[in-house]
């Protein structure tokens, strides 16, 4: 069977359609997916890295932006209209999932002129105008928070979660949570003081106003430089920078513009400062991880703190707002943590009770369902 994945932008919305890709592939070796997205988006390099094939169509969007380039967005979205016919008729796909992002648009809506079954997949808390504007034309709505339910029509949403790649699924299954008593004889075990081990990461795009706290953190943190072991994912643009500030200041800190193996490093780490993108969330959680969370104030209806307060209720995480955040405020909330072992295993432990792990499954099962 075919599936075809269409969407992307940005790695929230191209992740959860690489994992539900990797649960159909696993169902039978004859199966085949093709992704279709955008040249300017994560796609056109995460696809081809993943292994999978990609066909480029032209998609732009229309909302919040001027007469002309609403204009230009919208002749965009007719031309992507048109290679989206031209690629179903091409490869032939049994099926068509959306996952959010522009060229999720003209793809599904052209898969549904062509009577082909139709799914889009919803991340986030309030979701984005392409999935609004779709759902109507869909066979089913898979949402990943409640939250969202309302804004789609009752009867064909389904509340699965979000899908978790294969790294994140596989490092979860393999782990063991280590007991208060081992948290306890790491902490404060050899006279006291074991390392902390913080990693702050910005999202698929990195973070500059987390990387800027960052180092203003930094001087406040300084006595506690031999703690903390520090993994920092940065973005392209401040990589140097970063990591020549964690040199000058003395810290034990690995640098990068961006992580593959982000199971790896989740597992190693104590806790996750973060934006509070729907992808990161799940995957934060899946790994049972404290998390501080600083959602990207300007993300469309605010939608990343909203995101958060879903987790925030249920005491499984924290969160500091862009406008309140500080190098020194920062600091002291790190000190706090690393001096609070048992509330940060807390955190961790009722995090990990909302995680849902079996998105992907369910998503795929119900896309078979409909065939
Ligand atoms: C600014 C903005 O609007 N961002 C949106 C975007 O965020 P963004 O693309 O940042 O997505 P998320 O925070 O949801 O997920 C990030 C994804 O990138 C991966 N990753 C990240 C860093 C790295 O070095 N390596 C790596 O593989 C993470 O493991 C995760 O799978 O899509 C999300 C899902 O629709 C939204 O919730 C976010 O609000």
């Amino acid at each position: 069977m075919r599936l075809l994945i269409a969407g992307g932008g940005t790695g929230g919305h191209l992740f959860p359609g690489i994992a539900v890709a990797e649960e159909f592939l696993s169902r039978d070796p004859a199966n085949e997916v093709l992704f279709v997205g955008t040249e300017r988006g994560i796609e056109a390099r995460a696809v081809p890295a993943a292994g999978y094939r990609l066909e480029l169509i032209s998609a732009a969007g229309i909302r919040g932006k001027g007469g002309l380039s609403q204009i230009r967005g919208a002749a965009m979205m007719f031309y992507g209209y048109a290679q989206s016919r031209k690629i179903l008729k091409e490869w032939r796909p049994d099926m068509v999932m959306g996952v959010g992002g522009y060229a999720s648009l003209p793809m599904v809506l052209a898969a549904r002129g062509m009577r082909l079954p139709c799914f889009i997949h919803e991340q986030n808390a309030i979701p984005g105008l392409t999935n609004r504007l779709l759902a109507k034309f869909v066979d089913r709505v898979f949402i990943t928070l409640d939250e969202s339910a309302h804004f789609f029509p009752k009867g064909k949403t389904l509340l699965t979660g979000n899908p978790l790649r294969r790294q994140i699924l596989e490092m979860v299954a393999g782990q063991t949570p280590p007991s208060i008593a081992e948290i306890h004889q790491q902490q404060y075990g050899n006279g006291g003081g074991g390392p902390f081990r913080l990693f702050i990461f910005g999202g698929s795009q990195g973070a500059h106003a987390i990387n800027m706290a960052m180092l203003a953190a930094l001087p406040h943190l300084e006595r506690y430089a031999a703690r903390l072991e520090i993994t920092h994912q940065t973005g392209e643009k401040d990589a140097a920078l970063v990591a020549e500030a964690y040199r000058n200041h003395g810290f034990n800190a690995s640098v990068m513009p961006f992580i593959q193996d982000m199971a790896a490093v989740y597992q190693r780490s104590d806790l996750v400062i973060c934006r509070a993108g729907a992808t990161t969330i799940a995957e934060v959680t899946a790994c049972g991880k404290a998390c501080l969370f600083i959602p990207f104030p300007f993300a469309v209806d605010d939608h990343q703190r909203r995101n958060a307060e879903a987790f925030l209720k249920k005491g499984a995480g924290f969160m500091l707002l862009e406008r309140e955040l500080s190098g020194e405020r920062l600091a002291g909330i790190i000190h706090e943590l690393a001096e609070s072992p048992e509330t940060v295993q807390r955190t961790g432990a009722l995090a990990f009770g909302l995680a849902r792990l079996d998105a992907a499954r369910i998503i795929v099962g119900e896309m078979m369902k409909k065939l």
